[in-house]
């Protein structure tokens, strides 16, 4: 346990708003409005640290949707410690509605809380995560501020069950609209079954990016431990809701701001903790993003270095078989990061937000089931984590290796003469509307062996970079029981999938990158042991596609619809580099180096 200077009540940040002699005028403003509603007055000037609480909660977004009843109980906490709550809401981020894409989301819900964070009397935060893109855009907003930040996820859903069988959200969808296509269910059969994977309050029960995002934070050392995977609706979420606005106050006091916690160190720990987790393809984004907030170097490569030594520890869906329920009963992140740590694959010394190490944390623990959380000895995977493949269609594009089956291994990875690599000829969609119009064409040509492309899907093409890529067969070739091909595209991926695709190629199409060149009929060679993904056609022949699109105009995709479309899509930068926006990272713990200016 560290122990850190304590501040005292006078150099609390909510003092510039609430007791600053300097500008009574401006104080008083600030502080007749809050007593409007109720605040008293000594709650405002007897020097109490003032939390906020970011409410990711709303009806629009049912995965976060129970931090509304949560609160309550961060609010209890927040006042045993002596502090003042004050809860305000953040941008709705929901992944399974929105349209085009929730990851259009994502900056502006950091951009909306970086502002709220920075302008307001707050001394600290509670930051309320459930759903894939609420945790980063969280962890990014706290990075930049630098204002004590604590998360608090909400939790996955119960195990969904169809009879005696364990249903996960999403990994269950896209097995279901396989069967559906085969004419093995009915349409009514495909929604009932859908509905039980989702049966109480929380995020997705599988390892998804929901959870694997709440995980994420937990193993940066951003949330208490042991919080990650409680599920929503147990007795101890409500518990560690109060003891995270308890500890919440204690942070400020101790000044212990998430620069202080999100170091390299920090960083790696996440990306080992992720392939034993089997976390999902939409993590490396998020993490890569949160790191360039923290100033923090980190990129695919870090991913494939790190990562793809540790095997697959955590046996949860999509890469294994239970659900989120089964998990935090064998222990959850805290167990899969002692047995990490037993190895020398964890930074023991990273400090975490509760004051202690990561060591201190998680050293007593100890997986409860060794069938769901396996020993490092007896693991499901040797080498899990994402490969991180380059050549001449793209510079950077992730693999989840951990979702490799076996069927796919055999049909594409087992020719004795090539180990881990194959070829195939591409047939390539535009964009998911495409994708859908044209998918059962017979004359696409689509057999066992093709592989499907799609672009036109990231973060310009499909403004905030759909997950579109994870492309099932032609509903003929699944009748036939072939019901899955390699996928490749520019676009992201559900993190509930168990498609092994080549995902977040980037740069992407419609910012000039080569699979823009790309044609039907064009064959690729993909490389697992190299690394590479190969277009087979000369340089000279390139070159010239290169020319006839400079002729058209280049790659066209869909017009903006809305004006932060058009924003972000002058600013974001591509997958690799998280999507962040351009400029956005130069601005790093402006609570400190920036203090707001007057605003009467
Ligand atoms: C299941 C969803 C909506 O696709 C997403 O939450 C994810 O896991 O990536």
């Amino acid at each position: 346990m560290t122990q850190r200077p304590r501040l005292t009540p006078d150099q609390l940040r909510s003092r510039w708003w609430f007791d600053n002699a300097e500008h009574p005028g401006t104080t008083a403003l600030c502080i007749e409005r809050y007593m409007n509603y109720g605040v008293t007055l000594d709650e405002l000037t007897s020097g109490r640290p003032i939390i906020g609480i970011a409410q990711s909660g709303s009806d629009l977004t049912p995965c976060n949707r129970h931090h509304i009843e949560l609160v309550k109980r961060v609010k209890d906490g927040i006042r045993a410690a002596g502090g003042v709550p004050f809860e305000f809401p953040m941008h709705p981020i929901h992944e399974n509605v929105r349209r085009p894409t929730a990851a259009l989301d994502r900056n502006l819900a950091y951009l909306g809380l970086v502002e709220v964070l920075h302008g307001y009397p707050l001394d600290g935060v509670v930051l309320t995560t459930g759903c894939d893109k609420t945790t980063p855009a969280c962890l990014m907003a706290a990075a930049t501020v630098n204002i004590p930040a604590i998360v608090l996820s909400g939790g996955p859903m119960l195990n969904g069950w169809h009879g005696n069988q364990r249903v996960g959200s999403g990994t269950i969808i896209w097995e279901l609209r396989k069967r559906l296509a085969a004419g093995e269910i009915d349409y009514a059969e495909f929604l009932s079954t859908a509905t039980d994977s989702a049966p109480s309050v929380g995020h997705c029960n599988t390892m998804g990016t929901a959870s694997t995002m709440n995980s994420m934070a937990e193993a940066l050392g951003m949330s208490l431990p042991g919080s990650a995977m409680i599920p929503g609706p147990y007795k101890e979420r409500s518990m560690v809701a109060y003891d995270t606005g308890q500890r919440a106050v204690e942070m400020v006091w101790e000044d212990l701001r998430p620069l202080d916690i999100l170091t390299r160190e920090a960083f790696e720990n996440a990306i080992v903790v992720c392939s034993a987790l089997g976390g999902s393809s939409n993590a490396p984004v998020h993490v890569n993003a949160i790191a360039r907030h923290a100033g923090v170097p980190l990129d695919n490569d870090d991913w494939q270095q790190l990562g793809h030594r540790v095997p697959l520890l955590a046996n949860v869906m999509p890469a294994g078989v239970y659900l989120g329920e089964e998990f935090h009963r064998a222990g959850g992140v805290p167990a899969v990061t002692a047995e990490l740590l037993k190895q020398g694959m964890i930074h023991g010394e990273a400090l975490t937000i509760n004051g202690r190490t990561m060591a201190d944390n998680v050293s007593d623990c100890e997986t409860q089931d060794d069938d769901v959380i396996r020993r490092f000895a007896d693991p499901l995977t040797t080498r899990a984590g994402f490969i991180n493949l380059k050549g001449n269609l793209f510079d950077s594009a992730l693999m989840k290796t951990s979702v490799i089956s076996a069927d796919f291994r055999r049909r594409f990875l087992e020719n004795p003469d090539d180990p881990d690599a194959f070829e195939g000829k591409v047939v390539v969609f535009d964009g998911s509307e495409d994708y859908h119009a044209r998918i059962d064409d017979p004359a696409l040509g689509i057999d066992a062996t093709t592989i499907l492309v799609m672009r036109g899907a990231g973060p310009v093409g499909h403004p905030g970079g759909a997950e579109v890529v994870n492309m099932q067969p032609p509903e003929a070739l699944i009748r036939q029981g072939v019901d899955s091909l390699p996928c490749l595209g520019d676009g992201r991926q559900s993190g509930t999938s168990g498609s092994p695709s080549i995902l977040n190629a980037s740069p992407e199409a419609a910012t000039g990158g080569p699979l823009a060149l790309l044609q039907s009929g064009d064959r690729l060679r993909v490389d697992l042991g190299r690394g590479e993904v190969r277009l087979l056609v000369s340089d000279q022949e390139l070159t010239s596609r290169r020319e006839q699109l400079k002729c058209h105009g280049g790659y066209a995709y869909p017009g903006h619809q809305t004006p932060w479309q058009e924003i972000q899509r002058t600013l974001v930068e591509p997958l690799d580099r998280g999507m962040t926006l351009r400029g956005a990272d130069h601005y790093r713990d402006v609570a400190r180096r920036s203090p707001p200016r007057d605003n009467h």
